[in-house]
């Protein structure tokens, strides 16, 4: 197996391989991101060629994209997801991983732990012994402030998340606001994932630990799937 240098090639490689995890009859989370995306794009080939499925989106990226090819879609109301495909910013092989680069976690938290089962699927750089990616945090805009001293109390280094291509700040599918946390190594993902949900005015934060049960590594020429 070759080593990638994150390529687009290695997350389609990752992508696709947990599409085919999916069979006719399933109802099946759509993750956001890039790596994800791919993971849509073949199961829109599938739908095309007949499979009945239905997905639930965790963001807008991903309803659009899933319009786009063709997946029929329902709400978690609705329907409980036989699978969850959803991408990460890093990842251990136990499954504890950091979430959030597209602002997306909160709802990927919702439709991910719901799922019987959550394929995540990531290309091979984003593998890790200790996780130390910032954690993205969705907060209340009312509670900047105070949350962002909750997270400075905890050690972290909160930083107000910018949009690109228009002034001022990230506003998330759900209305609020992005703090990117750097608590530096990361020794006990569960520890912290647990402090910070006690922090009033957090809606979710990145971390996701016992939520993934399978791991899609693709590389540049391969792709290597991990149970959890
Ligand atoms: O958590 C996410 C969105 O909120 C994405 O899954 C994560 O950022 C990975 O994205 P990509 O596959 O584009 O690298």
């Amino acid at each position: 197996m070759k080593a990638s240098d994150g390529t687009d090639e290695a997350k389609r490689r990752a992508g696709e391989s947990a599409a085919q995890q999916v069979e006719s009859g399933m109802v099946v989370g759509l993750g956001t991101g890039s790596t994800a995306a791919h993971a849509i794009r073949a199961l829109g080939e599938k739908v095309t060629a007949g499979m009945e499925i239905h997905g639930v989106p965790t963001s807008y990226q991903s309803r659009s994209l899933a319009r786009e090819v063709g997946i029929p879609l329902c709400t978690l109301e609705e329907a409980r997801p036989d699978i969850a495909i959803d991408g990460a910013d890093q990842l251990r092989l136990d499954g504890a991983l950091v979430k959030g680069g597209g602002a997306a976690h909160a709802r990927e938290k919702i439709v991910d732990t719901s799922a019987t089962r959550c394929l995540i699927v990531a290309d091979d750089t984003k593998l890790t012994d200790t996780l130390d990616h910032p954690v993205p945090v969705e907060l209340l805009p009312d509670a900047i402030s105070t949350v962002e001293r909750a997270i400075r109390k905890r050690d972290g280094d909160p930083t107000l998340r910018t949009a690109r291509r228009k002034d001022g700040p990230v506003v998330t599918d759900n209305g609020n606001l992005v703090f990117d946390c750097a608590f530096g190594p990361i020794e006990t993902p569960k520890s912290l994932a647990t402090s910070l949900s006690a922090i009033p005015g957090i809606v979710e934060h990145g971390i996701f630990t016992d939520v993934a049960t399978e791991i899609h590594i693709g590389s540049s020429d391969d792709v290597t799937i991990h149970s959890v």
